[in-house]
């Protein structure tokens, strides 16, 4: 990648080695806005740069917030780029001392998966330590084949940018422990009492690319609260749902005020489930054009508090939802 060449002609800002700047966020921000892409040279960069990095975090990345220090925890954005600089405007960009935290399904849906994967990658290359990614379900192959993001990937850039995404998909954490009182991850809890941050911490990621039909890797991806006690079946056909109960042994066993996950849309952006031990955040409003739900986010300092926060969806260009993604069939075919 290094001795690709960036034509004259290229208008961005250009990358210099190997550091990730601020100017070339913002420009590349920018250009995102006007519907340019950045070089293809630039995308590599940047795709092989966080996967090496996320690649060498752990299974459960152990965070504080630390004085003067903010963070945002963000759920599904799902290509919704527009709405994300929406977010952006109300709550700040990320900044030294406003750390962000995307708690998977940044990609798929939407018809912006790129840009969102790209600023969010672009972001964790400029600031490792104060920038945070989970991976959902819809950071996996099967999912990216039929909701959009594969299609998009070949459509804007090429094959080999959407070979290098999913390979950095499958090297994301699956979890952020936060101040040691959040556990937060996409889907949920899991089929088994027993289950502790340890056996989290020790889940070897990088020995099974995706997640399959079980396990904890699948669990923590996929799996939904219910209002009724014990667990039941899923209605996703994968995973499972499980109730207060389940989230009460599981916070206790493990030292934890409330688990925050995401992957399922709610109304108002967010609800405080199970005696507000369960917390699911989503961030994407109008969610594919559709739903009339608004999106949230959630603020944390160095006290801890939880305080939730509501935005709106805005206007966007006309490019409808799953606008590239590629027909099911004709794609399995190939
Ligand atoms: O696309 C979504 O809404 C979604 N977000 N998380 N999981 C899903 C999903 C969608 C269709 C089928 C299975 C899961
Ligand atoms: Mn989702
Ligand atoms: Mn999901
Ligand atoms: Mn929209």
């Amino acid at each position: 990648i290094e001795n690709m060449a960036v034509e004259p002609s290229y208008d961005g800002v250009r990358l210099e080695g190997k550091e990730m700047t601020q100017e070339f966020i913002d420009d590349m921000t920018e250009r995102f806005k006007n519907g340019k892409l950045i070089h293809k040279k630039y995308v590599y960069q940047i795709v092989t740069t966080v996967k090496q990095l996320v690649y060498d975090e752990p299974t459960m990345v152990e965070m504080e917030v630390p004085e003067g220090v903010q963070l945002t925890v963000c759920g599904d954005t799902h290509g919704q780029y527009f709405d994300l600089m929406e977010l952006f405007r109300l709550n700040g960009p990320p900044s030294d001392t406003h750390y962000y935290l995307f708690n998977g399904d940044f990609v798929d849906r939407g018809s912006w998966s790129t840009e969102i994967a790209l600023l969010l990658y672009a972001y964790k290359m400029l600031r490792p330590k104060g920038f945070f990614i989970n991976r959902g379900n819809h950071e996996t192959d099967d999912m990216n084949r039929v909701y959009g993001f594969e299609g998009e990937c070949k459509h804007k850039y090429n094959e080999r940018t959407f070979k290098l995404f999913s390979e950095s998909f499958s090297a994301l954490p699956l979890a952020t422990l936060v101040g040691g009182k959040y556990l937060v991850l996409h889907g949920g809890l899991f089929s088994d009492d027993n289950v502790t941050l340890d056996d989290i911490r020790k889940l070897d990621r990088h020995k099974q690319r995706q997640p399959g039909q079980s396990g904890l890797m699948m669990e923590m991806l996929w799996t939904d609260p219910q209002k009724e006690p014990g667990r039941g079946p899923s209605k996703r056909g994968v995973g499972l749902q499980f109730g207060p109960d389940v989230t009460k042994r599981f916070c206790e066993k493990n030292g934890l005020e409330a688990v925050i996950r995401s992957h399922e849309v709610r109304m108002d952006g967010y609800e405080q489930e199970h005696d507000g031990k369960c917390i699911t955040v989503f961030s994407a409003p109008k969610y594919c054009d559709m739903t009339e739900n608004r999106g949230a986010f959630i603020n944390i300092g160095p006290d801890y508090k939880l305080q939730f926060k509501q935005f709106d969806a805005v206007p966007h260009p006309n490019i409808q939802p799953m606008a590239y993604a590629q027909n099911a069939l004709r794609s399995s075919l190939m």
